[in-house]
């Protein structure tokens, strides 16, 4: 997942890397916000590696599509046999197939040289409305390539042209075509909902034969949402070949698209009614804000030092001396939880704790203030059940910091998956007077969140060194550490205490 690293570098015998590897199938968008050009930007800015199989070639730009040129089957044949017979390819996604012969020789090609994953985008129209792949492919589409898929992302067009053209108004038929598409036999579907009318929320649907999720965002009002489809699909494939799961997969896409756009809002390329954006985006982001995900590495949370102003004030130092003491003693995440600051003073503090987090490569996350994490351009937040909403507090920092939710229940562990978190933090486990009326889970409690956690798990609340042990001990695997706050700064020697209890994490 995550900490996989964003390369996806499995490191041979030999020592070579290999990357996540995107084969995408499609027409060629001569504007370049669309098509092939969209698909390669976005497994780019995916960190994947991206082939490409061109079946059409089109003149094209922001007012509209001027011609489309298809290229013959057999030369695609050809393509797709030079590279699938070469590479390891991990996923396909296809675009633009304009023939029913296309897809045939898509299918067999598929058929010959299987991959991991298959993402259909089954492009048929442009957004400008010129047709690129005509009625004639709907029978292909739906019994030829569906039956493959992993995921189809149609549009509300595409999922009404491969319903033979029934009429999708609302969420409940959105619903209803999601379930008839599976039907054809694949396996995901996300039906796309931007141009449902009458909503300022975009919303989507997302059926995996058993659920429906709605996944709504805020609709971003620019005129430079050409290549959004080719682009969302290409990041669940690019997702997807760096091994996330596929709903996973598909809130990373949406969370780009989204960035992306945000970002792009304001760009004018071309004189047309629509316009590309900048998938790079994050590139030219000084502020880090977009940084991609895989910065955060679920090992930073083996012991996670959580500081408290009033008890560093007691033994007579200030925040940075006992972040740097607790640092040197081996903590390898920090949370600033300074629950009296002020906001002025808790920034300066925050500004002077992440130069020291950043000279030792530790991650500093806040508690609770996202605004003081903006201020301060901290790797990230942490917040509970009653503070910003984690999907808000993604929305607000973008996919580029981490995020993490205190969970006690399995429930709240899924949504705060489902919102966009990186990790959960779980408890209380035990009984402590750092957070006194806070109702405790055991390790019972712990264990069953941790089962059902599809995020990494860091354990708090009454823990030190006599009983450390008993908590790793539970030997789940996405438990992945302790986060400390009295045991670590209620005490003379931060640096010793420490010391004591990594030693007590790495004893093997
Ligand atoms: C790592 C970690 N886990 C849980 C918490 C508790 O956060 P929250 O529930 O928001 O309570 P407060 O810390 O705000 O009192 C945490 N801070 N860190
Ligand atoms: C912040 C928090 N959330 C759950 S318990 C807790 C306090 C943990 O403090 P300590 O490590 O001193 O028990
Ligand atoms: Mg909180």
């Amino acid at each position: 997942m995550l900490e996989e690293s964003a390369y996806a570098a499995v490191t041979q015998g030999s020592g070579l890397r290999r990357l996540a590897h995107v084969l995408t199938v499609a027409g060629s968008d001569s504007g370049g916000g669309a098509g092939i050009q969209a698909d390669i930007k976005a497994c780019a800015a995916a960190c994947v590696y991206c082939s490409s199989v061109i079946t059409s070639v089109t003149a094209q730009n922001t007012i509209g599509v001027q011609g489309v040129y298809s290229l013959a089957e057999n030369f695609v044949a050809e393509q797709l046999r030079s590279v699938l017979s070469d590479m390891q390819v991990d996923v396909i996604k296809t675009g633009m197939l304009p023939s029913p012969g296309m897809i045939t020789v898509l299918c067999q090609s598929i058929k010959e040289f299987p991959v991991r994953a298959i993402v259909v985008d089954p492009v048929m129209v442009s957004t400008s409305g010129d047709v690129l792949s005509g009625p004639s492919t709907l029978s292909g589409f739906c019994k030829e390539l569906l039956p493959l898929a992993d995921i189809v992302t149609p549009n509300l067009k595409e999922a009404s042209a491969l319903l033979g053209g029934i009429s999708l108004d609302t969420v409940d038929d959105m619903r209803f075509a999601a379930k008839s598409i599976h039907d054809f036999g694949a396996r995901n579907v996300l039906v796309k909902g931007g141009d449902l009318p009458g909503s300022s929320d975009a919303i989507d649907v997302f059926f995996d034969g058993e659920q429906f999720h709605e996944l709504c965002g805020p609709r971003i009002m620019t005129r430079n949402t050409h290549g959004t489809g080719c682009t969302l699909a290409s990041y669940i494939a690019a997702e997807l070949a760096k091994g996330t799961p596929m709903l996973q997969s598909v809130q990373a896409a949406k969370s780009f698209v989204k960035s992306a756009l945000l970002y792009s809002k304001d760009l004018m390329i071309g004189n047309g009614p629509q316009g590309p954006f900048d998938h790079l985006f994050m590139l030219k982001n000084q502020l880090n804000n977009y940084a991609p995900k895989w910065t955060f590495n679920a090992n930073s949370l083996l012991l996670y030092a959580v500081t408290d102003s009033r008890m560093n004030k007691k033994w007579a130092r200030s925040i940075t001396e006992a972040v740097k003491a607790s640092i040197e003693g081996g903590a390898t995440i920090i949370q600033l939880r300074e629950k009296e600051a002020e906001t002025s003073a808790f920034v300066k503090t925050a500004v002077d704790c992440m130069a020291i987090c950043r000279s030792y490569n530790v991650p500093l996350l806040i508690n609770d203030r996202i605004d003081v994490a903006l201020a301060c351009d901290a790797d990230g937040v942490h917040i509970g059940q009653s503070d910003m909403p984690a999907e808000l507090a993604r929305k607000i920092l973008g996919p580029g910091k981490i995020i993490g939710v205190s969970c006690k229940t399995p429930a709240q562990a899924m949504k705060a998956w489902t919102d966009g978190a990186d990790y959960i933090g779980c408890g209380g486990v035990f009984p402590t007077n750092t957070k006194q009326s806070n109702p405790t889970i055991g390790l019972k409690g712990l264990e069953t969140v941790c089962l059902a956690s599809k995020l990494p798990v860091v354990a708090i609340g009454g823990i030190g060194a006599g009983n450390i042990q008993s908590v790793m001990e539970l030997g789940v695997q996405n438990l992945k550490g302790v986060a400390v706050v009295s045991a670590l700064f209620d005490q003379e020697s931060v640096a010793t205490e420490t010391r004591r209890l990594k030693s007590l994490l790495t004893v093997r």
